[in-house]
């Protein structure tokens, strides 16, 4: 027998969708196993502390494996979980966000179940996608640059899915130097699109406004091009573009941070609403504020909402969107990063809503923090690993950890979003 051919008991599950079990005390990590299965696999990549084997032969198979929904599932790499029933990805979804504050934060939290969808499908309002020579649109596999290509992505609503086959049938092999697609669809089911050259190059734009117009049947509602040096033309359509979130009405530029799950967008806010406690009493920072989503409705309850955000465009639609739901009285935004412009405010906040990228808050955010010792933090994080890093740092520095709730907002994949309330210890 091979001696690269064990048996294996998977014990765990981690975010790439590969199961972990133990050889002679090594972990090995074997994509598409559940845990309670036993298999047969190949060892394929050795490493001291680790290794990791093919799946060969699957000898007891979980309860909860089910066949994938979609065609591509396994050479795409968009989505890592749907081997397993949608109850089983909450599940570990919990379990590795408890998993990360206990390994990198050195934090014992209670962790809530994963709030997840009713309907699991069909959420992203967000596809980038790139074109081969031959006109396929596609994603890229993860960490590679091979497309794949799909007739119907099931993260994708029918409507961007048809939009995307629509483009490709009217670009055909013409306009070789249109490279990469991103769509963008709004709550009332409305399209945009932006078009790129190849990575580095600017597009010469097509004037062609009959393939405009037959986009524009299909339910878009505005063309842009993103130039080489990152700046946005609109090359055709309507440029307001707007998202409902908790009943309120948001312009957005087509660069502008959103989250992808509109279905999910207001639990997620009504979370952070219910845990800022708000009495109206309150000077309130909302710190990475986007397009002001959560800044407006924190102003409805404070008596002062500082944002701070750095993306120009997103600062532009906030202040638009403040004017246009008449929330103007109580907010200041500033633009810049974080990390500088909280340092030149001179009044103190007693509650922060922290809502950073995956990469977490800067060094300079978190000491900052610490000395201005607001009574609630509200830390929504994207990324469990930075979470549990920036937690670690606030509970080292006098606050405790009240409650961490994980919610779904990327079914079918191993990202988990989490919302957590601190409050100062003493
Ligand atoms: C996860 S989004 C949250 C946006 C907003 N709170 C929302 O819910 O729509 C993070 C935001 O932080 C902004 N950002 C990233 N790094 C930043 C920094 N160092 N300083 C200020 N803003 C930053 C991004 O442009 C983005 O709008």
């Amino acid at each position: 027998m091979n001696s690269n051919i064990l048996n294996i008991e998977c014990l765990r599950l981690i975010s790439d969708g590969s199961g972990v079990g133990y050889m002679n005390g090594i972990a090995t990590f074997v994509p598409g196993l559940l845990p309670g299965e036993t298999a047969e696999v190949a060892v394929s990549k050795t490493k001291k502390k680790w290794q990791r084997a093919s799946l060969l032969n699957l000898i007891q198979r979980s309860p909860e494996r089910i066949d994938a929904p979609c065609t591509v599932f396994e050479g795409c790499g968009g989505c890592q979980l749907q081997h397993t029933t949608y109850a089983e990805t909450l599940l570990w979804k919990q379990r590795w966000v408890e998993d990360a504050l206990a390994r990198i934060g050195k934090i014992s939290a209670e962790v809530k179940p994963t709030l997840g969808m009713e309907h699991p499908w069909r959420y992203r309002n967000k596809a980038r996608l790139h074109r081969l020579p031959t006109g396929e649109l596609g994603y890229y596999k993860e960490k590679s640059k091979d497309q794949v290509n799909f007739h119907d992505c099931l993260l994708l609503s029918e409507g961007m899915n048809r939009w995307i086959k629509r483009t490709e049938e009217l670009l055909g092999e013409g306009y070789p130097e249109i490279h990469t697609l991103t769509f963008r669809e709004n709550t009332k089911n409305e399209g945009l699109l932006i078009i790129e050259g190849m990575p580095g190059e600017s597009l010469s734009v097509p004037e062609n406004n009959d393939f405009f117009e037959a986009l524009a049947k299909e339910g878009l509602r505005s063309i842009w091009n993103l130039d080489a040096e990152g700046s946005l033309q609109l090359i055709w359509g309507d440029e307001e573009f707007s998202q409902t979130i908790l009943g309120l009405t948001f312009e957005l530029s087509p660069l502008a941070f959103l989250q992808v799950n509109s279905r999910q967008t207001d639990l997620l806010y009504k979370l952070v609403l219910d845990a800022v406690a708000l009495t109206g009493e309150e000077i309130v920072w909302d710190l990475y504020s986007g397009i002001g989503t959560l800044t407006l409705a924190l102003a409805t309850k404070a008596m002062k909402v500082t944002a701070i955000e750095e993306n120009p465009y997103a600062v532009e639609n906030a202040i638009q969107n403040a004017v246009n739901n008449h929330a103007v009285g109580n907010i200041e935004f500033l633009k810049g990063k974080v990390e500088q412009r909280m340092m030149k405010i001179e009044e103190e906040p007693d509650v922060v809503v922290l809502d950073p990228p995956r990469a977490g808050i800067h060094a300079d955010v978190l000491q900052r923090l610490l000395e201005l010792k607001p009574q609630r933090i509200i830390y929504v994080s994207c990324d469990p690993g930075t979470l549990a890093r920036d937690l670690g740092g606030l509970t080292a520095g006098g606050y405790k950890v009240d409650s961490v709730q994980p919610v779904d907002m990327f079914p079918w994949t191993g990202h988990v979003e989490c919302c957590c309330l601190l409050v100062r210890a003493e």
